[in-house]
């Protein structure tokens, strides 16, 4: 069985790390230099990096210059989310040298877009889908946008080639991952899922390492390591196989 790979998440708002509440604008904590951040979870011993521009996906301006600069800065691999709902932000997401982007919102409101990039950037593409209940929710989680199974079935015959799967509730809380809702999706599709939200301990992570047969690939971490609820050396040797 494949180990269950670890993403730390650094959200970038108005040039800082920071870590919000259901992922809610205004709830704001701040974590200081997105670049130091990433550095150190690198240092750590990430080979992932999950790397948000949360006013892009907010439309509240974007931080494209500071993503471009923390990504060529990475020697590991970077997940780059945000904002990137047309031609122009996939090419600016994609010209930072990450190795694959999440889109969100475009999943949402302009399939045949999200269609055609599928087609075009195969496993360089993944699609978030965002949720609260199985309502999923674009535009930085703020407006709804259809049912979760009705779109990962779409998604699936176009040939997305991986989902990462966020409970909007639990994001930002430590209040642990909906496991129900992995099993759920996992059980929907046979694209390798990530999971994200709400991780708080180790034993959360190992309780997702579990589902790792069913189809998860691999979880997300933000909160829980900026309140250093354990070290990622520690999240790393929890979950190593
Ligand atoms: O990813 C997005 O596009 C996004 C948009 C609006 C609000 C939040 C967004 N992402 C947040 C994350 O990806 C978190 O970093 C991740 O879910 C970690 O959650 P947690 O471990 O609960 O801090």
């Amino acid at each position: 069985m494949s180990k269950l790979e670890l993403l730390p998440a650094v959200d970038v708002r108005d040039g800082q790390a920071v870590r919000l509440v259901h992922g809610e604008s205004g709830t704001e904590t701040s974590y200081g230099s997105p670049l130091e951040a990433a550095l150190a979870w690198q240092r750590a011993g990430a080979e992932w990096l999950h790397l948000v521009d949360l006013d892009a996906a907010f439309g509240t301006g974007d931080n494209r210059a500071l993503v471009r600069e923390v990504t060529e800065a990475m020697d590991i691999k970077v997940e780059l989310s945000g904002g990137i709902r047309d031609d122009a932000t996939l090419a600016a997401a994609l010209a930072t040298g990450c190795t694959r982007v999440n889109l969100g919102t475009a999943a949402l409101e302009t399939p045949e877009w999200v269609a055609k990039v599928i087609a075009e950037h195969g496993d360089k593409v993944a699609v978030g889908l965002d949720v609260r209940g199985t309502t999923l929710r674009g535009r930085g989680w703020t407006r709804d946008g259809g049912d979760l199974y009705e779109t990962l079935d779409r998604l699936n015959s176009e040939g997305c080639a991986r989902y990462v799967v966020t409970d909007i509730a639990k994001d930002g809380t430590l209040q642990g991952p909906n496991l129900e809702l992995l099993r759920t999706v996992c059980a929907a599709t046979d694209r390798p899922v990530v999971a994200s939200g709400g991780v708080s301990s180790l034993d959360d992570l190992r309780a997702i390492a579990e589902l790792v047969p069913l189809g998860v690939e691999g979880s997300i971490v933000g909160k829980a390591l900026y309140a250093k609820a354990f070290t990622l050396e520690e999240a790393l040797e929890a979950v190593a196989k």
